[in-house]
């Protein structure tokens, strides 16, 4: 018997972004699949960031249509207000959490309000329900103790894990990741890192990072596109695209990162 692949959570197909007269994405095609665990790597500029923020919403596009989790959008003018409406959006929206390099928690809250008022006001959640979810996404990024503590009150580190689990509590299906550990003390790196290598265990959850750690990238990726001027120019297992990468701008750029 054959088996079907199952249809992507993810799929860009033909999207042109343009910030004015420039164009960072063109004609750009690329699907993910239920659970996959995918990495976006390349030069600064190149528009890896620009693919997290289209998915979240939080850019509109001029060309091409984007499915998320079985719901499809346009935006063929791109310059007026999202065709697809706004509940519409927020329904694309409710299935992704995005992690950013500056944590953005709010600063005025506590660690446990930071995790638990979304829940409350997007998903209707009840304050106690919301706050049992919280108890125990601040256990599991290994925070529990500090949930009446305020952001300033953390390290960096801890406010990315913070952050983290504020993602989870709204039981997202795909969680991106946009250069998780650049704003880090390079001793903070490595206990959010761990975060998100036992995430990239829980087989549900699809996961799109945007890194500069290539040895983490490595680690936990089921692929790794290497990105260049808007389009994906090579792409593989981990393995390949580190050991053995077939495109000499690939070759190139991870001779320049890895010295
Ligand atoms: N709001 C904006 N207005 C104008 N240009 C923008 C805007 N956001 C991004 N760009 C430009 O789009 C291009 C792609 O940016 P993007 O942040 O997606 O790249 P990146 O590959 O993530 O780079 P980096 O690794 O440095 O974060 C860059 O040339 C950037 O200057």
């Amino acid at each position: 018997m054959t088996q079907t692949a199952p249809a992507p959570i993810i799929a860009f197909d033909r999207v042109t972004k343009r910030f004015g007269a420039l164009t960072v994405l063109d004609d750009f095609n690329f699907t993910v699949a239920p659970g996959e665990k995918v990495t976006l790597i390349g030069p600064s500029g190149s528009g890896k960031s620009t693919v997290l923020r289209i998915l979240m919403t939080l850019e509109p596009f001029q060309e091409g249509t984007l499915t998320l989790a079985g719901m499809s959008y346009q935006q063929p003018n791109g310059t007026g207000p999202f065709k697809a409406g706004e509940r519409h959006l927020r329904q694309i929206r409710s299935h992704v959490g995005m992690v950013f390099q500056s944590f953005n928690l709010f600063p005025h809250m506590s660690v446990m309000r930071n995790v638990v008022e979304a829940p409350v006001r997007v998903l209707g959640l009840s304050r106690a329900e919301a706050e049992c979810r919280a108890v125990d996404l601040l256990a599991l990024v290994g925070l529990a103790d500090k949930k009446d503590h305020f952001p300033a009150q953390l390290s960096g580190g801890q406010q990315q894990r913070v952050a983290i689990a504020r993602a989870l509590a709204m039981r997202p299906r795909v969680l991106l990741f946009d250069e998780p550990t650049s704003a880090l003390d390079p001793q903070l790196v490595g206990e959010v890192l761990s975060v998100i290598r036992s995430l990239a265990h829980e087989h549900d959850l699809t996961m799109l990072l945007v890194t500069h750690e290539m040895r983490f990238a490595r680690e936990v990726s089921d692929r790794v596109c290497f990105f260049d001027k808007g389009r994906i120019c090579e792409q593989g297992a981990p393995d390949q695209i580190f050991t053995n990468p077939q495109q000499p701008r690939t070759r190139e750029f991870l001779a320049s990162v890895l010295g």
